[in-house]
């Protein structure tokens, strides 16, 4: 008997489809548009029925940790996504499955790889790579966005699968990214009408009006791609003897020996999570940043002085170094705070009927937690679009932006820890060798690096150009060379 969470009315059946779902006039972030649909009903929590499909949206601290952390018994299942799992072949995924013993196999593996006292076995490859990024950086920043993908990708291509060829590498970030593009697109609750109505999903690809089901076949095509590509060539390397270097998939293959027709899916599956999600995610993490310090050149200033003073200019930041640096963890926290990469998460699924200050959540409603919203809430982060590094260094600062820009609950973000990883030795390395500013044109005049992004499931910056200007020969010489000891890393 108790009222459903407000929200807007909608109209009778269809309910908020063309009012809101479909709103694309409005240029605010969804996330925004959420938060404002919050003021409106002067409510926490927003309820949205869409052709009787309840999407529930979290707009604070309070309601996120009450319902998905503290009742995530209950919070922590995925909705059914029948456009992305049924129709563009992204059901294996272990972030879209449901909440049942398979998805906690699969969350086991990936949790035991990427936790942290895991992952500075990893520090070799991002050192590398760091070497790689910066010596790109010098040569063509122009090309910083690609640099910036091919960093993070080749990372996570080592890790996940053991490639160490720099022309795989290269191969395999392409694909990465051309799947990303679809599943972008097809997961967004909302934009296909399939997810509220499933038998669409039958409709044949020729009939007109169904151009979904013709996305979908290109978009499957690329999760297969993605999903087979540098499984396959695993397998062929394995089969032929060649030596493949200790990775995710080799170590639990080993460990699994006994148990592969079980686990071999498994693996595969964690393989190509870790893949597809280290690919794009920190990309944007850094691209954002970048941005930021573009628009900031005093935080630049201030954190090249921390950095002269703890390390000296003779050698490159190193993971050692992070916590006698607390300016530039600053600095990407307060990045992740103003630009979350992911400001809706991904949606969570309610297993039973539930009650949340006063009001019903029926069970099977699509729960959304608005990171972005929590990020920009003036209670918790004071003057919230004010770019403030400052923010996290006082004695009592407001939560670090981590606990909610990497999701929630039971299905938080296994691989945070090696992205803010990744994340922090780019950052910390190009401000110690380099002064970051707008590029010129032919004319010399400076081009506007605009702050402007792109809204989806993950938020880009959309491209912008700037320099790299080393601060001296030294600086120059060390992004040169790189971590001349990590060379011979495979
Ligand atoms: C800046 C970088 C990253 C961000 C912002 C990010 C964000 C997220 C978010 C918001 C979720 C959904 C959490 C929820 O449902 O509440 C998620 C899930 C996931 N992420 Fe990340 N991620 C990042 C990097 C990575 C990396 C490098 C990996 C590689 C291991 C990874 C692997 C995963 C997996 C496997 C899931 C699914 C978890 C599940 O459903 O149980 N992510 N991530």
């Amino acid at each position: 008997k108790l009222p459903l969470p407000p929200g807007p009315k909608g109209l009778p059946f269809i309910g908020s489809l063309l009012q809101f779902v479909r709103d694309k006039k409005n240029p605010k972030p969804q996330w925004a548009k959420y938060l404002d649909m919050g003021k409106t009903y002067d409510s926490d929590i927003v309820h949205i029925n869409v052709l009787g499909d309840h999407t529930i949206v979290l707009n604070t601290v309070k309601a996120t940790d009450e319902l998905l952390e503290k009742r995530s018994a209950i919070y922590s299942d995925r909705p059914p996504m029948y456009m992305v799992n049924d129709l563009c072949g992204w059901d294996w995924d272990p972030a879209h499955l449901r909440y049942s013993d398979h998805w906690r196999l699969h969350r086991k593996l990936l949790h035991q790889y990427f936790q942290p006292r895991a992952i500075n076995s990893y520090y070799p490859f991002q050192r590398k790579e760091v070497s790689v990024l910066l010596k790109k950086l010098l040569q063509s920043p122009e090309n910083l966005h690609s640099h910036v993908r091919h960093h993070s990708g080749s990372i996570i291509l080592r890790v996940s699968y053991g490639i160490t060829s720099q022309e795989e590498k290269d191969y395999y970030v392409v694909l990465a990214n051309r799947a990303i593009q679809g599943l972008i697109q097809a997961v967004n609750h909302g934009s296909f009408l399939v997810d509220f109505f499933p038998l669409l999903k039958y409709v044949p690809s020729w009939v007109p009006g169904a151009e979904f089901k013709r996305k979908a076949k290109v978009w499957a095509q690329y999760a297969t791609e993605l999903r087979e590509g540098p499984w396959q060539k695993l397998q062929a390397a394995t089969a032929a003897g060649t030596r493949v270097p200790s990775c995710f998939a080799t170590e639990n293959m080993e460990k699994f020996d006994s148990q592969l027709e079980e686990m071999g899916e498994v693996i595969k599956n964690c393989a190509g999570i870790a893949y597809l999600a280290g690919s794009d995610t920190t990309v944007a993490l850094v691209l954002s940043t970048i941005l930021m310090l573009i628009h900031h050149p005093e935080v630049q200033a201030r954190a090249q002085a921390e950095l002269d003073s703890v390390i000296g200019t003779t050698r490159l930041p190193d993971f050692s170094d992070r916590e006698n640096v607390p300016y530039i963890e600053a600095i990407l926290n307060e990045t992740l705070r103003m630009y979350p990469v992911t400001p809706l998460a991904l949606p969570h699924h309610s297993l039973e009927d539930d009650v949340y200050e006063g009001y019903f959540i029926p069970k099977g409603s699509t729960v959304v937690g608005n990171a972005g919203a929590i990020l920009h809430d003036p209670e918790v982060y004071h003057d919230p679009y004010k770019f403030n590094p400052d923010r996290f260094l006082v004695r009592n600062p407001p939560p670090n932006p981590a606990l909610y820009a990497f999701g929630f609950g039971r299905r938080i973000c296994p691989g945070r820890y090696l992205a803010l990883d990744s994340a922090w030795l780019v950052i910390a390395c190009i401000l110690a060798t380099s002064t970051i500013k707008k590029a010129v044109d032919d004319n010399g005049n400076e081009i506007e690096a605009v702050i402007d992004y792109h809204d989806g499931l993950v938020w880009h910056p959309q491209p912008f150009k700037c320099r790299f200007v080393p601060r001296s020969s030294e600086a120059l010489m060390l992004m040169q060379t790189g971590f001349e000891n990590e060379a011979d890393v495979e």
